[in-house]
């Protein structure tokens, strides 16, 4: 803005010499005596030493400079800024956290006679059993350094060396038979991780989520995930795709914002400018499996491992990790989302062997065990989610209508869910269970319910976007009844 003003103080002058050489033309009826004597001539050579432009090149100059040096100064204040607010929103977090534990003791003191809770925290697996391939930490991920230090993070390392900083303990019932048990339990921590809606924060802390995917064959697929996580709670939604395929996923919604970077000579350094800025990232949906783009894919993969960002995997990007298993395994933030095809290519190539596919749980272990205790969900009837130690069933009543986008309808939520969950864990708010897992079971939930309720409504006509539109109402009855 300065610099603008300064082009038209630039050129307010300019026209001022100009107009007194007009003026002076328009003078030159008068003796040229008498203008002398009004204005005393300057040495020539020192005008030729400082013409007008010199010195405004030199204003310019200095004013570009100011420029800078006031943006840098912003941009010190609102880092500032956000650093702020997270410490508030962690500080509210916590506050929570211990109200609720103050209600649930006050309730059980003042309720002795009612049907006990279970004795211990139960253990949320219908099966468990050890990986020995991997060293684990306490809840059950691989090890990695965090490079990313944010307020979470600050407060993690408070909570847990607090000792009133317990897992918030919460039973809710949905009403219907088929939610006990382990299912209420995942469920509870699943609302454990949703954050507070709040008047306190600004744009992008509930979620700033990128979609890479979409090229000439698919629109669909990255546009049904990226509106998913918009709607399932994200602020923020990008998408990463080719060029042809920007103005298409564009006109579909004004709400994503849109990259066509993916086939651009310089997509890596194109999309990793974006990762400082992304909570979570979902590959895959409409990729295609163009050799350039999967190279592309897998170097954005590796860059944002390193930053410690979440990374849900589906569709093609599962065709990159059949190619190149190693690009995902070990990364203990990383999930993969197959369909039974894609499971079974993924599990060919690890294990170099035929599925027993009478026993699809046990496979899936193996897989996950074989990726280096990921999180891996097998989508179908019932959603099977496991980290290679514990198994977990997502079985919520869906319908029996399938049409394409219903997964990437649950990756683009996935990925939101996995920005909360490692959040809220590495806040202390969830500690028994993998937050991927809490993640991938939150996903699988709201899917089924969109697709319960969107049935009700369309029956066989049933679509993707028929989903879609039951996101928020299944939201609220799954997460915040
Ligand atoms: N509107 C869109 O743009 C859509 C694009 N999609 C994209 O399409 C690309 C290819 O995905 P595909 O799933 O077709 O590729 P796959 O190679 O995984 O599937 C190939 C074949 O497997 C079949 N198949 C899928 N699920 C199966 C199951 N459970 N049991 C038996 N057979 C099964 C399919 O019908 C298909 O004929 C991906 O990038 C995906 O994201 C899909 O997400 C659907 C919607
Ligand atoms: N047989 C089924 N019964 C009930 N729900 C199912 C069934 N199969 C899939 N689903 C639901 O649909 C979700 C997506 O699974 P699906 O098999 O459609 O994925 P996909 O093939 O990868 O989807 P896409 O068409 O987006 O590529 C699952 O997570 C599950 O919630």
């Amino acid at each position: 803005m300065i610099r603008t003003r300064c082009v038209q103080q630039l050129s307010a002058l300019k026209r001022g010499s100009s107009l007194g050489t007009s003026m002076r033309s328009q003078n030159s009826g008068q003796p040229t005596s008498n203008l002398s004597a009004r204005t005393p001539k300057r040495p020539r050579k020192r005008r030729a030493n400082f013409p007008v432009e010199k010195l405004m090149e030199q204003f310019l100059e200095q004013s570009a400079q100011a420029e800078d040096n006031f943006y840098q100064v912003e941009e010190r204040r609102l880092q500032a800024e956000d650093r702020r607010r997270e410490m508030e929103h962690a500080r509210e977090l916590q506050m929570l956290q211990m109200l609720g534990q103050m209600f649930s003791s006050v309730s059980s003191a003042a309720a002795p006679s009612k049907a006990s809770p279970p004795a211990a925290r139960a253990p949320v697996n219908s099966s468990a059993s050890s990986s020995p391939s991997c060293p684990r930490g306490q809840s059950g991920q691989v090890k990695h350094p965090s490079p990313r230090r944010d307020c979470f993070t600050q407060q993690s390392r408070l909570s847990t060396s607090a000792p009133q900083a317990l897992v918030f303990d919460r039973y809710y019932s949905l009403g219907s038979t088929s939610h006990r048990g382990m299912d209420d339990d995942l469920l509870s921590l699943v609302k454990n991780t949703i954050p507070p809606l709040t008047s306190k924060k600004h744009k992008g802390q509930d979620g700033r989520i990128g979609i890479i995917g979409g090229c000439q064959d698919y629109t669909g697929a990255p546009y049904f995930a990226a509106i998913s996580a918009l709607k399932a709670g994200a602020d923020l939604s990008h998408v990463f795709c080719t060029k042809e395929a920007a103005p298409v996923i564009k006109s579909y919604s004004p709400e994503l914002i849109v990259h066509p970077v993916l086939d651009s000579p310089n997509a890596v350094e194109e999309i990793e400018k974006w990762l400082p800025r992304l909570h979570s990232l979902v590959v895959g949906p409409g990729l295609g499996r163009e050799g350039l783009l999967l190279k592309t894919v897998k170097e954005v993969i590796e860059k944002s491992k390193t930053r410690d960002i979440p990374i849900v995997i589906d569709a093609d990007g599962l065709w990159l990790v059949t190619q190149q298993p190693s690009v995902i395994q070990g990364y203990h933030k990383g999930i993969l989302t197959p369909n039974i095809m894609e499971f079974t290519r993924l599990y060919q190539a690890l294990n170099r062997e035929p599925m027993d596919s009478s026993d699809h749980q046990h496979s899936l272990m193996q897989l996950s065990v074989a990726m280096g205790n990921l999180t891996v969900v097998l989508k179908g009837e019932q959603d099977v989610i496991t980290d290679g130690s514990k198994v977990f069933t997502c079985s919520l009543e869906g319908s029996g209508r399938r049409c394409g986008g219903q997964g990437d309808l649950l990756s683009g939520s996935m990925g939101v869910f996995a920005h909360w969950a490692h959040s809220a864990s590495a806040a202390g708010v969830i500690r028994s269970v993998n937050p991927s897992v809490v993640a991938a079971y939150g996903a699988c939930s709201l899917t089924r319910q969109c697709n319960s309720q969107a049935f009700q409504r369309h029956g066989r006509s049933t679509t993707t976007s028929d989903m879609i539109q039951e996101i928020g109402s299944a939201f609220k009855k799954l997460f915040e009844s």
